[in-house]
C-alpha cells in the first residue's frame, strides 16, 4: 500500500491505495515502516511521499469512522510525528488533490510543493468533523488564523497557487512532480528541520484571536444554521492561539471523537457514500452501470421554452452539449432565449462564467418553432405543459420526425412513462429526466424507466446527468415517481395542518428549525400556487371529477383547498407579490406573513366546520415526515426505487432535506422503526381519510423484528423475500 522505491540517494514512498489513497490502516503503516527505514539507511539523505494513481490523497478512510473503536494503530497522529520528527527532510509532492488527512500528512512534513492543476483542503466539516490529526493546529501557524478558520470551517479546495500564496505550499511546480520533488530534495538536504517543524513555532497573529473567533462564529452560524461541526472547527482552530500545541491538539482529539460520534457525523458520513451509491445504477433484468455503455450525445433538442425548458437548456449548452430549442409560439421562444441569456449573464455576475464562455454557450444554442428541426438531434427533451394528451401527441410526432436512434425524454413530473412511450414505435427509447426547478441550479436529476425502456437507454441518461454535473438517481415509473410521490404525502399533511391550527409560517419555521433549507409554503410561493393548482385540477380530470374549493373528499379521500382558495384571488406567490406570504416588490426574498392568508383559512376552517387548536412542533415534524416516510417504504417495497439510499439522495437534492439529518430513510433508521410503524398506525386510526396513512407491508415487517434491521438490509424484506 506504500512502495519504498531508492532513486540515487533518495526515499520514494508512493501511497498506492487505489481508487484515492485513502488513508487505510494498511497505508498509515507503511509510512512509518517506509519513514523508519530511510532514517536507518545511510545512503537516504532525504524522503519524498508521493501519491501513486491520479491524486495525493483523499485523507482517512472514511469507512473505519463507523467502527472508530476499531481503528488500528499507527493512528495518523503517530504517523505524522514519525515524519515530523524524522532526520532526514521530509517532502511531500502533491499532484490532484491533498484531502484531510491527506493535506495533514503534508503538514508533518518539512516542505510541501505540488503540481500547478493540483488542489488542496479540509473538507472534514462536509462529513460533520474536523480535521483531526492535527490540522485545525498546524494550518493556522502557515496560514495565520482568519484563512485557517474559513478554510477548515466551509471545507472549501483551493488552487495550488493560492496555497502557495497562504503559506501552505512552498512551490509550485510546471513540470513532472516527481522530478521535480527530487531536485527540491537535493537543495534542502543538509539545512536545519526544526523551524521547518510545525509544531516548534507560533501561531503569528496570536493576540487577535477572540476577534477573529467572534466575527466568523457570526458568518458560520448563518451560514451553516444548525450545523455543530463548523463551529467546532472555529472552536479547534481559536485553540490553535490560545494554548501550548500539544494541549490544542489533545483538545482537538477531545473535539473530532465527540463529533465523530455525533448524530450530525454520522448522518453526514451517510450521505457522502448514499450519493456515489445512487449513481451505481441496476435494473430489475441485471442490466447496470457495470455491463451497460451508453450511446453518444452529441446534439439533443428541448422542447417548451418555459421555466423547465429554459433551465433544461442552460445545463446542456453550460456543458457543451448543443441544443436546439423548439417551442410553438415565437414569443414564447424569444422569451425563452432571453431567459436562459438572462441565466448565463448572471453567472457572469457572480463570476461563475467568463463572458466569452456565454457567448460559446449562447453559440451553441438555436431556435425553432417546428418538431421537424429535430430530425438529427441524438437526444430530446420534452418540457411542455404537464397534460398527457399534449405529450402524447408531441412523442408521436418526434417519432416521426426523428431519426430511429435518436433517445426521447420527458420532463414530466408525475406521468407514467409507459403511456407516453405508448405513443411512439420506439418505446426502448423513451425515458423520464425529471429535472427540479430551478433546473439550472438543483443538483438532482431524476431519471425515469419505463417497462420497455432499453438499458442502454438508461445508461445514456445517466451519463448524461455525469456529464451536466447532475446527482443523478435511476426510478421506476409510477404516479410522481419517487421524488414527487412521496413529497406530496409531506405537502399533503402540511395543508391539513393549516386546517387543524396552524398558519403557513408555523409549519415552514418548525420544519426549517428541523433543517429544510424553507419550509413547504415558502417553496410553494416560490415554484407557484399555480403550477400546484394546475396540477390538483389535472388529477381531479384524470379520476373523473371537478375539483373545487368547496371540496373536502373525494373517493374517501381527504382533500384540502385553501392553495386553490389562493389561486382562485390571484396569488400564485412570489410572481405575483402574494402567495402565502406577502413580498414587498423591492424584496422579493424576503416572504411576510400575511393576516389576509390568516382569515382566508380562518374563513375555510368556519365554512367547513374544521375545529382549531394548538398543534406542538413534534406533531408537526412527524405528521409531514412520518407520512412522507411510509410512502417512501411502499415506493421502496414496488421497487419504485432500489435502495433506501436512492430516496435520500433524491430528498436531499431535489428537496434541500438537510445532509445532517441523511433524508427521510435515515432519519426513520435513526428514530427507529418500530417506532416510526407505531406513529404510523396512531395516525391512520386518527386520520381514516387519508389513505397515506395506511402503514406500509414493508415498514410493518421490519418494525415487527425484536432487534432493529440495518437499513443496508432493508432491501432482503422485499417482496416477502424475509419475514
Ligand atoms: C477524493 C475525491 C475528490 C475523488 O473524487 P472522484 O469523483 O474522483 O471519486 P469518488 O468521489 O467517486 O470516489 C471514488 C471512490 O473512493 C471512495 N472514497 C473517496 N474518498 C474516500 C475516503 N476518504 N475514504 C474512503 N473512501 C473514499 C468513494 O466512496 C468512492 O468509492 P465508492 O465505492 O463509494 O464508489 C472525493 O472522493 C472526495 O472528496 N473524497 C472525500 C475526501 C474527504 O472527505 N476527506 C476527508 C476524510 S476525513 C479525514 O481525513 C480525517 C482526518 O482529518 C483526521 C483523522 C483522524 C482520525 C482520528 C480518529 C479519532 C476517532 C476517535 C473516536 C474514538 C472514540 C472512542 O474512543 O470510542
Ligand atoms: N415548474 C416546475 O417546478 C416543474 C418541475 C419539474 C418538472 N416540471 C414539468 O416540466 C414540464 C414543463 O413545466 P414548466 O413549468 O416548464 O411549464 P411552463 O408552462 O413554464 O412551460 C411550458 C412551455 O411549453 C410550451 N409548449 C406548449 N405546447 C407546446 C408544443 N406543442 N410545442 C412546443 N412548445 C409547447 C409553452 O408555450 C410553454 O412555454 C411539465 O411537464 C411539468 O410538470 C415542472
Amino acid at each position: 500500500m506504500v512502495d519504498y522505491i531508492i532513486d540515487q540517494n533518495l526515499a520514494i514512498l508512493a501511497v498506492n491505495n487505489p481508487p484515492v489513497n485513502a488513508l487505510s490502516h494498511h497505508v498509515r503503516e507503511g509510512l512509518v515502516e517506509g519513514i523508519k527505514k530511510a532514517n536507518a539507511n545511510d545512503q537516504v539523505t532525504a524522503i519524498v511521499i508521493i501519491g501513486k494513481g491520479k491524486i495525493f490523497c483523499s485523507g482517512a478512510d472514511i469507512r473505519e469512522f463507523s467502527n472508530h473503536a476499531a481503528i488500528k494503530d499507527p493512528v495518523l497522529t503517530s504517523v505524522g510525528h514519525t515524519i515530523e520528527n524524522s532526520g532526514k527532510p521530509v517532502i511531500s509532492a502533491i499532484h490532484g488533490n491533498a484531502l484531510g488527512g491527506g493535506l495533514e500528512v503534508a503538514l508533518f512534513c518539512h516542505y510541501r510543493i505540488a503540481s500547478e492543476s493540483a488542489r488542496v483542503g479540509f473538507p472534514e466539516v462536509l462529513i460533520g468533523i474536523l480535521p483531526g490529526a492535527e490540522g485545525t493546529v498546524r494550518l493556522p501557524r502557515l496560514s495565520g488564523l482568519s484563512f485557517a478558520m474559513d478554510m477548515i470551517a466551509s471545507g472549501k479546495q483551493i488552487n495550488a497557487k493560492d496555497a502557495f500564496k497562504h503559506g501552505i505550499l512552498d512551490k509550485v511546480c510546471t513540470g513532472n512532480i516527481l522530478e521535480e520533488a527530487k531536485d527540491f530534495a537535493k537543495k534542502v538536504i543538509g539545512q536545519p528541520l526544526d523551524s521547518r517543524r510545525l509544531s516548534r513555532i507560533n501561531v503569528e497573529d496570536a493576540s487577535n484571536v477572540d476577534a477573529v473567533f467572534e466575527v466568523a462564529l457570526a458568518q458560520v452560524k448563518k451560514k451553516y444554521k444548525g450545523q455543530i461541526a463548523p463551529i467546532y472547527c472555529l472552536k479547534s482552530v481559536r485553540n490553535s492561539a490560545k494554548m501550548s500545541f500539544d494541549k490544542a491538539a489533545a483538545e482537538e482529539r477531545r473535539l473530532i471523537t465527540e463529533l465523530m460520534l455525533g448524530y450530525q457525523s454520522i448522518a453526514l458520513r451517510y450521505s457522502f457514500f448514499a450519493e456515489r451509491s445512487a449513481s451505481k445504477w441496476r435494473l430489475p433484468c441485471g442490466a447496470s452501470v457495470n455491463n451497460t455503455k451508453p450511446s453518444k450525445i452529441e446534439s439533443t433538442g428541448v422542447i417548451g421554452a418555459g421555466t423547465m425548458g429554459s433551465g433544461i437548456a442552460v445545463c446542456l449548452i453550460r456543458a457543451g452539449i448543443p441544443v436546439i430549442l423548439v417551442e410553438k409560439d415565437p414569443k414564447m421562444l424569444e422569451k425563452g432565449m432571453e431567459t436562459i441569456s438572462g441565466i448565463l449573464d448572471g453567472s457572469v455576475k457572480l463570476k461563475r462564467m467568463t463572458p466569452g464562455q456565454k457567448a460559446k454557450c449562447m453559440e451553441i444554442l438555436k431556435g425553432a418553432t417546428s418538431l421537424d428541426k429535430l430530425s438529427n438531434v441524438d437526444l430530446v427533451i420534452e418540457a411542455v405543459y404537464e397534460n398527457l394528451e399534449l405529450k402524447r401527441q408531441i412523442f408521436a410526432q418526434l417519432d416521426k420526425v426523428c431519426k430511429p436512434s435518436t433517445l426521447l425524454c420527458s420532463n414530466t413530473s408525475t406521468l407514467d412513462i409507459d403511456k407516453i412511450a405508448s405513443a411512439t414505435n420506439r418505446p426502448d427509447k423513451v425515458v423520464g429526466t425529471h429535472f427540479f426547478a430551478p433546473a439550472f441550479i438543483m443538483r438532482l436529476l431524476e431519471n425515469v424507466y419505463g417497462s420497455k425502456t432499453s438499458p442502454t437507454t438508461v445508461a445514456t441518461v445517466m451519463e448524461l446527468g455525469r456529464r451536466i454535473g447532475k446527482v443523478t438517481v435511476l426510478v421506476k415509473t409510477c404516479y410522481g415517481f419517487v421524488g414527487n410521490r412521496t413529497h406530496q404525502c409531506f405537502g399533503a399533511e402540511a395543508s391539513f395542518l393549516l386546517e387543524e391550527g396552524c398558519l403557513p409560517q408555523d409549519i415552514d419555521q418548525v420544519l426549517e428549525e428541523f433543517g429544510m433549507a424553507m419550509g413547504p409554503f415558502k417553496v410553494s410561493d416560490l415554484s407557484g400556487i399555480d403550477v400546484g393548482w394546475r396540477i390538483r385540477q389535472e388529477v381531479a380530470k384524470a379520476a373523473g371529477f371537478k375539483l373545487t374549493t368547496e371540496t373536502r373528499y373525494h373517493n374517501g379521500e381527504r382533500i384540502s383547498t385553501v392553495g386553490d382558495s389562493l389561486f382562485e384571488m390571484g396569488r400564485y406567490g412570489i410572481k405575483t407579490g402574494k402567495g402565502w406570504y406577502k413580498y414587498d416588490p423591492t424584496n422579493l426574498r424576503k416572504p411576510v406573513p400575511d393576516s389576509d392568508v390568516a382569515d382566508v383559512i380562518l374563513d375555510h376552517c368556519a365554512k367547513m366546520g374544521l375545529q382549531r387548536c394548538k398543534i406542538p412542533p413534534q406533531e408537526i415534524i412527524e405528521r409531514c415526515l412520518f407520512a412522507a416516510v411510509n410512502e417512501c417504504f411502499r415506493v421502496l417495497e414496488e421497487r419504485v426505487a432500489e435502495k433506501p439510499e436512492d430516496i435520500d439522495v433524491i430528498w436531499q437534492y431535489g428537496f434541500s432535506f438537510p445532509r445532517y439529518a441523511g433524508g427521510p430513510m435515515f432519519y426513520a433508521s435513526q428514530v427507529g422503526l418500530k417506532r416510526v410503524y407505531e406513529r404510523v398506525c396512531f395516525y391512520h386510526e386518527k386520520f381514516p381519510y387519508s389513505s397515506h396513512w395506511i402503514p406500509s407491508d414493508l415498514l410493518r415487517k421490519l418494525a415487527s423484528h425484536s432487534v432493529e434491521i440495518p437499513m443496508s438490509q432493508w432491501k432482503e424484506f422485499v417482496n416477502g423475500s424475509k419475514l
